[in-house]
């Protein structure tokens, strides 16, 4: 976990002070990029302790396709509460793109499908890509999230926008492309995330894991967050834990929360901090 960790001190001497759209201020660097092996555990942080059980609802929330809160909140986890309608709505996020994909002629995509039924097939294949950035249905930068839901567009355009798969010698590693990302709050979310779907990817296909590469534009510290990074980089690193699967689920799109054990979980003791909206 010593890579999340060197980030963030990174950020924290090297960064610039900068203004952002949320107006709660920002220290950020651009292009970075850190590796874990996944073979050497599941990179859940235990410098403060998560909630692993809303990042897998999530993941699991993503795959449905679906882009409404309601899933979320009847499995306990708020944390897109703050971006949707009244009616729970977030617009064609991450779901939708993954899922069903409108192409120029009205067809639908299942980038899911595709990657699976390719990483099958063709292992050796470049072209292993699932993409968020749909550009034609990104916010209008003049209204709000909740606004921009409301007509059918994203709540918030995708930060996680780019997923690569590559394997060799029988592991399947990802490199995930983050243009923006919260490296308090969100980060240890997608590392977390990430590496699970690997894992299941993995799992469906046949392979063992490989590396997990997360690739960032802007990533940066919310000022609100700045002593709670000082507080998580006093912190000694535990060792990581590690994720087996109850079951081999019929398909990607089987799998469920009781089907994730996470093994030996030790961390310090959760951090509280604000998300800047
Ligand atoms: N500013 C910002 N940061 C983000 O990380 C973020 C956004 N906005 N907008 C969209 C999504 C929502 N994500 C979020 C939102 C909230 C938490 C959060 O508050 N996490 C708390 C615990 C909350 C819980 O699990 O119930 C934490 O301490 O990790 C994490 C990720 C990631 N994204
Ligand atoms: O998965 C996520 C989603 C969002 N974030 C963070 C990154 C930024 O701090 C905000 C998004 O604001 P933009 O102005 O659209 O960049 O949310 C994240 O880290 N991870």
């Amino acid at each position: 976990m010593q890579a999340y960790l060197d980030l963030l001190a990174d950020i924290m001497a090297n960064g610039v002070d900068k203004n952002d759209r949320t107006g709660t201020g920002t220290r950020s660097v651009f292009g970075r990029q850190i590796r874990y092996n996944l073979a050497d555990g599941f990179p859940l942080l235990t410098t403060k302790k998560l909630h692993f059980k809303s990042i897998a609802y999530e993941l699991l929330w993503f795959l449905r396709g679906d882009t409404n809160i309601k899933y979320l909140n009847d499995h306990g986890v708020t944390i897109w509460d703050e971006w949707a309608t009244a009616d729970g709505e977030l617009g064609p996020v991450y779901g939708a793109q993954w899922r069903n994909w409108l192409g120029p002629d009205g067809t639908r995509y299942d980038q899911i499908e595709i990657l699976v039924e390719g990483l099958k097939r063709k292992p050796d294949s470049r072209r292993h890509v699932v993409s968020a950035w749909n550009v034609g249905f990104l916010p209008d930068e003049t209204i709000g999230p909740r606004e921009n839901a409301a007509v059918g567009r994203m709540a918030l355009p995708p930060c996680h926008v780019l997923y690569q798969f590559y394997v060799a010698n029988g592991k399947l590693s990802c490199m995930m492309t983050q243009r923006s990302a919260d490296c308090f709050l969100g980060v240890p979310y997608n590392q977390a995330s990430v590496a699970l779907l690997t894992h299941m990817l993995a799992q469906q296909c046949g392979f063992e894991v490989g590396e997990l590469i997360m690739s960032f534009g802007d990533v940066h510290v919310y000022r609100n967050h700045f002593s709670q990074v000082e507080l998580q980089l006093s912190r000694q690193p535990l060792p990581p834990p590690r994720l087996q699967f109850g079951r081999r689920p019929e398909s990607i799109f089987d799998y469920r929360f009781a089907d994730f054990q996470l093994l030996d979980y030790q961390a310090h003791p959760h951090i509280a901090g604000a998300v800047s909206v």
